[in-house]
């Protein structure tokens, strides 16, 4: 019996019906069981774009996903993989030149809430994420880093029908909005927040992951929670990581966090796919290193 990965469904799907970003992407093996197995995972990715670009969608894990479904440097990890899901999602628009289109004219909190339905969805149908479902890993890059941990913090508690992640990863990601804008001045990044989160500076700082005071009590002690970040990021400094990990480290989970160094710049990680897919590769090995 191979325990290869052998896709044979790539698919996009409808989770919800407000308008056309509301889709997901899944590639699993048809034949996939609704029961478990608790020796393999599903990776489930969140895409950035500053929650307003309409370059980047859930095809930005391709590159990622297709080096680590073909190329032998990734055959350690493959037997890990139950399945790969990426995820669209409603954006923002300038708001000095709001969209009227359905869908491009988000505030807080509706990105995340369509994250939420998109995991809704994957755990009605594929049984993945449910109390006795299977495993997942949330990935986020950049904005996706964001809500990747901004998600976990409503997933996890008893109650909500959802098991912890196995892990969630973070790449090149924002977790304290106010120390971007200090450290980036230029205008951009302040009217892309503002754009997404309104004026308030509190709500800013209220959603930064870093002020995230809930994440400690919902993920378990064995929820691996990984910062990944390359020294190359042009968009993104280095503090970003720097101030999740001591956020986290105040976390129950804090003795499973993993940072790990990527090259390239804010961009190349997910394009060439060679950053996201080592962040994953990492993250997957301190999983199951104690088996
Ligand atoms: N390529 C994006 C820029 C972008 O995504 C970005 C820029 C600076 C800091 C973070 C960013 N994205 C995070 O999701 C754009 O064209 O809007």
């Amino acid at each position: 019996m191979s325990s290869t990965f052998n896709p044979e469904l790539d698919e996009s799907f409808e989770y919800g019906t407000a308008h056309d970003l509301q889709t997901l992407t899944v590639d699993v093996p048809n034949s996939l069981s609704k029961t478990p197995d608790p020796s393999k995972c599903f990776l489930i990715y969140i895409h950035g774009g500053a929650w307003r670009s309409p370059a980047q969608s859930a095809a930005d894990f391709d590159p990622a996903r297709n080096l680590i479904l073909n190329t032998a440097a990734y055959s350690d990890i493959l037997p890990r993989i139950a399945g790969f899901a990426s995820i669209n999602y409603g954006l923002s628009s300038p708001s000095s030149n709001p969209s009227r289109i359905p869908g491009r004219n988000y505030k807080y909190p509706q990105h995340l809430q369509d994250i939420r339905l998109a995991l809704d969805w994957l755990r009605e149908r594929y049984n993945i994420g449910a109390t006795d479902g299977w495993n997942y890993i949330l990935i986020g890059h950049s904005c996706g880093a964001t809500m990747a941990f901004q998600i976990t913090s409503s997933l996890t508690p008893s109650g909500t029908g959802y098991r912890s992640p196995l892990a969630v990863v973070g790449i090149e990601g924002l977790y304290d909005l106010p120390l971007l804008l200090k450290n980036f001045p230029d205008p951009f990044y302040r009217q892309f927040v503002t754009d997404a989160f309104g004026d308030s500076e509190q709500n800013w700082a209220d959603w930064s992951p870093v002020n995230d005071a809930k994440l400690g009590d919902t993920v378990t002690s064995s929820t691996v929670l990984t910062i990944a970040h390359s020294d190359d990021d042009e968009l993104v400094d280095w503090a970003q990581a720097e101030a999740m990990k001591l956020a986290i480290s105040k976390c129950k989970g804090k003795e499973k966090t993993l940072v790990v160094s990527l090259k390239g710049s804010h961009d190349d990680v997910w394009q060439k796919g060679v950053g996201v897919a080592e962040a994953i590769r990492q993250t997957l090995n301190k999983c199951y290193e104690t088996e």
